[in-house]
Formats: C-alpha cells, structure tokens, sequence
C-alpha cells in the first residue's frame, strides 16, 4: 500500500483538464490535504497556465496544461480521466500496467459486458479483458471492493442519483423492480464544455425538454447497477429531459409497491437506517421536497419519499450536482478509499446557497 501522509502526499495526473470535470476535480484536489498535482492535460490549451484559462485557480496551482503523456502519467500514483468516452481505454492498459491506480469518469469500463457497451457507445470496446478487474465506482453499494481497486468507473451522473433513489426500496425487495419509472433533469454543464447548439443560451433557456426518451446509453449502466443491487433483472423506463440551469440533476424516481411494503413511516425509517453512516447521502425528512440548490457544489446526495394518497406508487426524490457527486466529487471520495484515506478528505462542503 503506498504511503501516504503530508510529507508524501498522492501524486495525481489529470487528463481532461479543460472539461467541466477537469476543472472541478481542480477546484476539490487544489484543496486536498494529501495530494500533490503533477500533470494536467489538454492538447487544445498545452503550454498555457491552469490559472489563466481559469482565473478561478489563481494562487492555487502554477502547473501548466501538457499534451497528454504517458510517461508523466504513468509517474503518478493516480490518474483521473475526465475525457469522453473512447479515451480512457487507450491509456489505461499501459498506466495499470506501471502500477499506476485509475478513476476513469467516463463510461469506458462501467458496464461489464463489451458486446452491450458497443451496443450503446457506437464502437468496439478497446480492452475488454479489463471490464472484469473494473469496479463500479459508488461507494454507497461497493465501498469494500473500491478499497485496493486498481481501476475504478466512476458511476455516471443520472445512474447516481437514480441508484441512490431506488436501492433501499430494491435491497429490501419492497417494489416491483419491473415497473420502475426514472423520470431525471439535468442542468447543461452535464453535456460538458465542448460548444454544441442545443447548450446555447438561446436555444436552451427559457424551456425544458426531455431527450433520449426512446433509449439513452445511462440506461443499461442504470439496469446493470440495479439488477445487482436488487438481485435480479430490473426494468426501468428512465427519460431524461435539459433544464435551463447550470449544474444539478433532480431525478423523481416512481416505484410500484408490492404485498410485502410497509407503510410510509417504515420506508422513511428503512431509507434512515441504510444511509445513517453515509457521509455523503441525506434522507430528508417525510414530506420534504429537495432541491437542485440544496447540494450545488457539494459531494451530497439528498432524497425524500413520498406515497401520494397512500396508493400502489412510492415516489423518491433525488438530488445530487452533476459535477460533484455525479462526477468529480464522487471520483475523489472512491480516490480517498483506494488509498485507505479519510473519505470525506477534500469534499466534506457544503453546498452553495443561495
Ligand atoms: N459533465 C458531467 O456532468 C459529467 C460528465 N461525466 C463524464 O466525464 C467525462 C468528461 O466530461 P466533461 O468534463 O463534461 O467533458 P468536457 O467535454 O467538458 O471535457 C472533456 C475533456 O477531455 C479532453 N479530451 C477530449 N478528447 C480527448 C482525447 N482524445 N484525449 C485526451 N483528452 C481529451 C478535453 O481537452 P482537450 O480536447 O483540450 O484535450 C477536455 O479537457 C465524460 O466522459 C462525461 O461523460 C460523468 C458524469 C457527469
Ligand atoms: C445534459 C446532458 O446532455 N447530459 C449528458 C449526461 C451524460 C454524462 O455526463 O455522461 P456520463 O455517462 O459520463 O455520466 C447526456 O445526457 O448525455
């Protein structure tokens, strides 16, 4: 295990440091207490300072973008893909195979079966013999395999917020787990930095919208990480929509009750029991509504339940910021376990508000 304490802080690498990612798990790491930044990528900005294209970071980084490398890379203890999909795969053989550990945040190894990731990423899948050695990255139903992994796939945005949403109902078999229905909102920063027309200001604000209603690629990865935590095949009709703001994902998740289902009170006290000792999930009290503001800028997750006129249906509500539990929060807390640290070190905040 390597050694890590303030004298010999983590040495991290970072590729895709441009992105809406990147730049976050800048934003969290620059504050870390155990770790060191060594290398930041981009092949559009190299040479240029972090500081300049994100003033936000004056005084506290000097480091400079670098074209991506595997040397530098493979020098790191761990390196943090924030690229899209298709990147990650390239590099990774060869930096596990240096010894150094991986957080991918894209979708490269999240789903276990390459035939089904093509299906849904449009290609092959470069390195299929690493999908078995790959652990899904939520810490909340995987924190013990996290531990020591060499290579983790940090769980997507709306498969975050909508596993959160449905696995204490699903652990407990509460819910017909064919019958679930994810209807998710995402603020624009969660279709990344690079200039598309449908993020433009005037095409986005001042509406809302749902997309990829007939089949979006969060959905085997969604399927996938609920069938293993309900144990069996689970059938999700998950539509997810833009809303015209900037960061957060609001997900209003719809569950059939079954013969074995408690009353509400009970659910609310099963929700509390399960994320008593997660420092990052909140259950709300019964009745409540969360908000997108309640948990931008922070690692949290924040869920209430509701069973509108104590009929067939429960309805849990879930909100998280894309970037941070969604993305680079959450990439940083399985970093934190990966190397036997404090796992709120660097993103124990609270959120912006107003
Ligand atoms: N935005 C979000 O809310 C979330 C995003 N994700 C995932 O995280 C990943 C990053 O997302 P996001 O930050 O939004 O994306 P952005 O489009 O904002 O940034 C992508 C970054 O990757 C770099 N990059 C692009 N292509 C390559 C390449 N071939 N080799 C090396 N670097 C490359 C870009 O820099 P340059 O081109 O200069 O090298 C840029 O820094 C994606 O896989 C996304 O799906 C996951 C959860 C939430
Ligand atoms: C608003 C918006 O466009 N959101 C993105 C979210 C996907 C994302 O961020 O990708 P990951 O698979 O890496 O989580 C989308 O729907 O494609």
């Amino acid at each position: 295990m390597t050694q890590v304490d303030a004298a010999n802080p983590l040495k991290v690498g970072i590729v895709g440091g441009t992105g809406y990612t990147g730049v976050e798990l800048l934003r969290l790491l620059v504050r870390h207490p155990l770790v060191r930044l060594e290398t930041i990528t981009s092949r559009s900005e190299q040479g240029l300072k972090v500081s300049d294209l994100y003033p936000t970071l004056r005084g506290y980084t000097d480091l400079k973008f670098e074209e991506p490398d595997v040397a530098a890379l493979a020098a790191c203890d761990v390196v943090f893909f924030a690229t899209p999909h298709n990147v990650a795969m390239r590099l990774v053989p060869e930096l596990l195979a240096a010894g150094t550990r991986v957080v991918d945040l894209s979708a490269d190894f999240r789903l276990r079966d390459a035939g089904v990731w093509s299906q849904w990423y449009g290609e092959p899948h470069a390195c299929p013999e690493l999908l078995d050695q790959a652990v899904y990255g939520l810490p909340e139903v995987n924190r013990e395999r996290i531990r020591g992994a060499r290579l983790v796939a940090c769980a997507g945005c709306y498969p975050t917020s909508i596993q959160l949403g449905y696995l204490p109902l699903l652990e407990r078999g509460w819910v017909r787990p064919e019958q679930l229905i994810a209807s998710a909102a995402s603020g624009a920063s969660g279709a990344g930095r690079g200039a598309k027309v449908p993020m433009l200001l005037a095409e986005a604000s001042e509406s809302f919208k749902a997309y990829g209603a007939g089949g979006h690629r969060h959905l085997p990865e969604i399927e996938q990480g609920l069938g293993d935590i309900a144990g069996g095949p689970v059938s999700v009709t998950f539509v997810p929509h833009l809303v015209p703001m900037v960061r957060g994902i609001h997900a209003s998740l719809y569950a059939t009750v079954n013969g074995d289902t408690p009353a509400l009170d009970q659910v609310q006290a099963a929700f509390e029991a399960r994320y008593a000792d997660e420092p990052f999930v909140d259950v709300m009290p019964q009745g409540s509504h969360p908000e997108t503001r309640f948990v931008k800028g922070s690692n949290h997750c924040r869920l209430a339940i509701h069973r509108p006129g104590g009929g067939d249906v429960l309805v849990v509500l879930s909100v998280i910021d894309n970037l941070v539990k969604g993305a680079s929060g959450q990439a940083i807390q399985c970093m934190n376990l990966m190397f036997g640290l404090e796992e709120t070190a660097g993103i124990d905040l609270p959120a912006l508000l107003p």
